[in-house]
């Protein structure tokens, strides 16, 4: 099997995913999840005219003043009555403008004594102080679209929209095997020929938000039967991830395992770095990525492959890695025959590469914040120079 463009392989991993379908649910439990449908506001905000600033409102008419001041327009206590020429309303930020305003006069520019109001010389009364009725969004229009990922302030529009219950993508359930004779899962009980089994963990941590449900198998020995028995555990769960035993060793089983369980392999080696053993499978609904053992390769692949998977199958409209450009914080030398990922941090200069590039390093991993996408074959770069990056929600503020 000859080894794809990363390109090549997004597009045979997801234009063979159907969504999973839609559900409802209540708006705060929609987080992190896509929108089934284009979600329309069901009230117009704001619902009336409103004061931007404490103050007092007048009419747009006399905006020299004086006034005299007949009552107050307070946040869920509007002001009953109507303005005429020469009244104003004492009113604060977000209370409704009465009927009658046309302008609001700052707290800070007004002198007032008793009922008396006028200008302090500071500033007069402006039209520019009040939110119009509308401007942020009215009944019936589209607010987000349809595949829009409801973060913590689209969780705010949905409910100001007056939703209290969105209409989202299905969650797939994913189970997720760690293979590998050395792996043990106490990571205070491995040996000086083990290793705790940390990609299955890793992996789960990555992918929890976006699964109804994420099994965890193994980890299993590398033995034909005891992958099979975790394959056949991981029953029908809609994407099966396994790291390790990916690669062409002697011990490298999951593409045989798959094979034997009558699985279409898609592909197997992808033109990346780190990543390359990276394969992809599908037996009925049930699709199988397998990532390569190394830690910082099965992160990158999950980065890469699980995440737009899961991604699709919740219903995102755009379910790729996102990347942006930004400058090199420092020169890299010419890129390798395979599209290369290289750990990054991010300072006020851009990207900086880490120099730690074996993909077992997992210190180097967890002080990553991004990863610089290099195209294969690319000539070596300058510090200042504009590269691709992939932000890591990796820890620290992101
Ligand atoms: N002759 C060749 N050797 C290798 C090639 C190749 O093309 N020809 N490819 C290399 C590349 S690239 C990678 S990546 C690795 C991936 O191999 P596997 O997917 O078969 O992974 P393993 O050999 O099982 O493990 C590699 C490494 O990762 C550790 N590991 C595995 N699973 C876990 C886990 N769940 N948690 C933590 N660490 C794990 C494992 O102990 C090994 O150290 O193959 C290269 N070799
Ligand atoms: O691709 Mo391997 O993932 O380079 O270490």
């Amino acid at each position: 099997m000859s080894m794809l463009s990363l390109e090549e392989a997004l597009a045979r991993l997801l234009d063979g995913v159907t969504p999973l379908g839609s559900e409802q649910v209540a708006v705060e439990a929609a987080l992190g999840r896509y929108l089934a449908a284009p979600l329309l506001a069901r009230r117009t905000q704001p619902a009336a005219d409103l004061s931007a600033m404490d103050g007092y409102a007048m009419g747009a008419g006399g905006l020299a003043g004086p006034w005299r001041v007949v009552g107050e327009s307070r946040c869920g206590h509007p002001f009953g009555g109507s303005l005429v020429d020469g009244e104003a309303v004492r009113i604060s930020t977000g209370a409704l403008m009465p009927s009658g305003a046309g302008a609001v006069l700052l707290q800070e520019n007004a002198a007032r004594d008793g009922d008396a109001l006028s200008l302090n010389g500071e500033g007069e009364p402006t039209p520019r102080h009040i939110r119009r009725e509308g401007f942020d969004f009215a009944s019936g229009e589209t607010v987000l679209e349809a595949g829009t990922r409801i973060g913590a302030a689209q969780l705010a529009l949905a409910m100001s929209a007056g939703h209290g219950t969105l209409a989202v993508g299905k969650r797939p359930s994913v189970a997720v095997i760690d293979s590998g004779e050395e792996l043990v899962s106490d990571p205070e009980a491995a040996g000086e020929h083990q290793l705790p089994a940390s990609n299955g963990a890793m992996v789960e941590a990555m992918v929890r938000g976006h699964a109804s449900e994420v099994s965890r198998l193994g980890p299993v020995k590398d033995s034909m039967e005891a992958l099979l028995g975790a394959l056949d555990r991981a029953g029908d769960a809609d994407v099966v991830v396994t790291s390790g035993g990916a690669s062409v060793g002697d011990h490298d089983l999951v593409k045989p395992a798959l094979e034997r369980l009558g699985a279409e392999v898609n592909f197997w080696r992808v033109a990346i770095r780190p990543g390359k053993p990276l394969m992809l499978a599908r037996k009925g609904k049930t699709t199988v990525v397998g990532l390569p053992g190394n830690p910082v390769s099965a992160y990158v692949t999950a980065v890469l492959f699980v995440m737009p998977l899961l991604r699709a199958l919740g219903g995102a409209s755009d379910p790729r890695m996102q990347t942006m450009a930004m400058p090199l914080a420092a020169p890299m030398p010419e890129g390798g025959p395979r599209m290369e990922f290289h750990r990054a941090v991010l300072d006020e200069a851009g990207a900086a590469p880490i120099a730690e590039r074996d993909s077992s390093a997992l210190r180097a991993l967890a002080t990553a914040q991004a990863l610089i996408i290099r195209p294969a074959g690319c000539p070596a770069s300058r510090a200042g120079d504009i590269v691709q990056v992939c932000c890591l929600e990796n820890g620290g503020i992101a």
